[in-house]
């Protein structure tokens, strides 16, 4: 039996339609359209292709761009005048740092410096603090669209053994606290690189969702048949992107998002939904 599709392209596009109906709505109300603005620091081929894909998404859905780019070499407080500039400036809604960031600057005290309603990444300190206190805030884009995609295909989350390989910031960290709300009621397991047993811990669960960066990590044989598998990983090689889930994997389980295809598209569709949701709080507050 082959898994079915968490087909995240397709569910990126559906919820770009309903983002861009919820825009117009906004923009004939007499507003100005969002605003979604990108920092981008240096020359990595990985940043700028993510950055344009952004880009023509916000086209997609009547969400203006705001591009700043800086030199690989930009000090710490060429970086923070960008980040002061976007804090101040109303026709951006929202925004990104695109990380990593090079390694002579200090990442977390360019995040501390947003303002935490403009965070369109839900990176910042307040915002992820929020999380934690489940205060409603703007979302970790990719967390959310796993959820968005598990709830879109109706995998059952309440009370499902959930498996989380990774503990980066970005998504294996802040994931737990979403799955493990009261709505989604899930017990998630956080595994990493000092993890005794991994393969143990995936063959408990219902959901896996391996976001280590290491390519085939996960194996046919370490999973439960029939479960849902969500690959985050995206490695590149010689012989372009590799995710963290093996190719053979997508034969026990249950249900696929795959890579590319799968939550990539997912994240960037929770980016916009956090900027037209930040717009429409805006518009309510006037
Ligand atoms: N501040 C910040 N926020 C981020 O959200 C952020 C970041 N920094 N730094 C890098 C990672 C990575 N990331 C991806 C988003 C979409 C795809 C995506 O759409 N991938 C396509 C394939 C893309 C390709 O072919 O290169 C897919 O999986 O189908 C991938 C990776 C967001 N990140």
């Amino acid at each position: 039996m082959k898994a079915q599709l968490l087909d995240g392209k397709a569910t990126a596009a559906d919820i770009r339609r309903e983002l861009a109906e919820r825009v117009a709505k906004l923009t004939a109300a007499g507003g100005r359209p969002p605003g979604l603005g990108t920092v981008l620091v240096g020359d990595d081929p990985g940043s700028h292709t993510y950055v344009s894909g952004k880009h023509r998404d916000c086209a997609q859905v009547g969400i203006a761009s705001l591009r700043r780019e800086l030199p690989a070499d930009a000090t710490q407080r060429q970086v923070e005048d960008v980040i002061d500039e976007l804090n101040a400036d109303p026709a951006c809604t929202g925004y990104i740092v695109q990380l990593p960031l090079p390694r002579h600057l200090d990442a977390n005290a360019v995040l501390e410096r947003m303002d935490p309603a403009k965070d369109a990444d839900g990176l910042h300190p307040v915002n992820l603090g929020r999380l934690v206190l489940g205060v409603e805030a703007p979302l970790p884009c990719t967390p959310r669209g796993i959820v968005e995609l598990l709830r879109r295909y109706e995998v059952p989350l309440a009370g499902a053994r959930v498996c989380v390989i990774g503990r980066g910031i970005t998504v294996g960290r802040p994931i737990g606290l979403l799955l493990t709300r009261r709505s989604e009621n899930a017990t998630v397991t956080l595994c990493h690189t000092g993890t005794k047993g991994l393969a143990w811990h995936v063959r408990e669960a219902d959901i896996v969702v391996a976001a280590a960066g290491s390519p085939g990590l996960i194996t046919k044989e370490m999973l439960r048949p029939g479960a849902a598998v969500l690959d985050v990983g995206i490695t590149r090689t010689d012989n372009g992107l590799v995710g963290d889930v093996h190719p053979e994997a997508a034969q026990a389980a249950g249900w696929l998002a795959p890579m590319p295809g799968g939550v990539g598209p997912m994240t960037r569709a929770m980016l916009l939904a956090n900027v037209v949701e930040a717009a429409e709080r805006n518009a309510n507050s006037v």
